[in-house]
C-alpha cells in the first residue's frame, strides 16, 4: 500500500475543504438506521459491509440498529488507492453465506455506481431472497448504471472526497467530517 510523506499529507489536509461536520453526518447515520429498522424490523436481514470504505458506515450504522440481523463482508474494489475507478477486483465473495438470505449492501459512496450495480448483480446471482443497499454519500453527477441505492445519507458535489471510511490515496479514512480534495491534489 502507498504511503505519503507528512508533507504530503499535510499540503492536502490544509488545502481540502469540508463539504458535511460530524455533526451533519452523524445526523444522516441516525436517519439511515431509522430507515433501515423500518424496512428490517421482522426480516432478519444480512448487512454485507463493502470492505474496505464500508467499515466505518457499517460500524456506526450497527449499534444504532435495534433489531434482529447479522453481519457479513464483500471485499471488491475499483479504485485501489487511486483517484479514478478501474475494473472491479473480487477479493472476498461470500457466494454460498448469501443463498436465501434479505441482504443489505453497506458500502461508503456511490459515484459512478458501478461497485454498488455490481455487487447487488452479485447478491442475486448468488440466490438472495432480496437486496437493498444503504450507502452514506451519493455523489451528486451522471451515474454510469440505472441502479440506485434504496438508502442514502447525504449528497456530496461531483469532487473527490474523503472522511468517514473514505480514503485519498490510502489515506483520511479516520477523518470525522466529510472533505473535498482540492483541484490540485486530484
Ligand atoms: O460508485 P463507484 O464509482 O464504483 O465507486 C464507489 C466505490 O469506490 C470505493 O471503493 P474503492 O474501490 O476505492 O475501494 P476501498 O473500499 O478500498 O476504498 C468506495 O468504497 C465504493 O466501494
Ligand atoms: N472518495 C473516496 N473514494 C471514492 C470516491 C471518492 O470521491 N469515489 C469512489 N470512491
Amino acid at each position: 500500500m502507498s504511503k505519503m510523506t507528512p508533507e504530503q499529507f499535510h499540503g492536502v489536509r490544509q488545502r481540502m475543504d469540508l463539504i458535511a461536520d460530524q455533526a451533519a453526518v452523524e445526523r444522516a447515520f441516525d436517519d439511515m438506521a431509522q430507515a433501515i429498522e423500518q424496512r428490517y424490523a421482522d426480516k432478519d436481514p444480512l448487512l454485507l459491509c463493502v470492505v474496505t470504505g464500508g467499515i466505518v458506515t457499517a460500524g456506526l450504522l450497527l449499534p444504532r440498529l435495534d433489531i434482529q440481523l447479522r453481519l457479513d463482508y464483500v471485499h471488491a474494489s475499483r479504485y485501489r488507492g487511486a483517484t479514478s475507478g478501474g475494473e472491479l477486483h473480487w477479493r472476498h465473495r461470500p457466494s454460498e453465506a448469501i443463498q436465501g438470505e434479505h441482504v443489505l449492501v453497506v458500502d461508503d459512496i456511490f459515484d459512478e455506481g458501478c461497485t454498488m450495480a455490481a455487487i447487488v448483480d452479485a447478491c442475486v446471482a448468488d440466490g438472495a431472497a432480496s437486496v437493498q443497499s444503504v450507502v452514506l454519500a451519493r455523489k451528486e453527477r451522471a451515474h454510469a448504471t440505472d441502479y440506485r441505492p434504496d438508502i442514502i445519507g447525504l449528497t456530496v458535489p461531483d469532487r473527490y472526497v474523503m472522511g468517514y471510511g473514505l480514503d485519498y490515496k490510502n489515506y483520511f479514512r479516520n477523518a470525522a467530517g466529510i472533505y473535498a480534495a482540492a483541484d490540485e491534489d486530484v
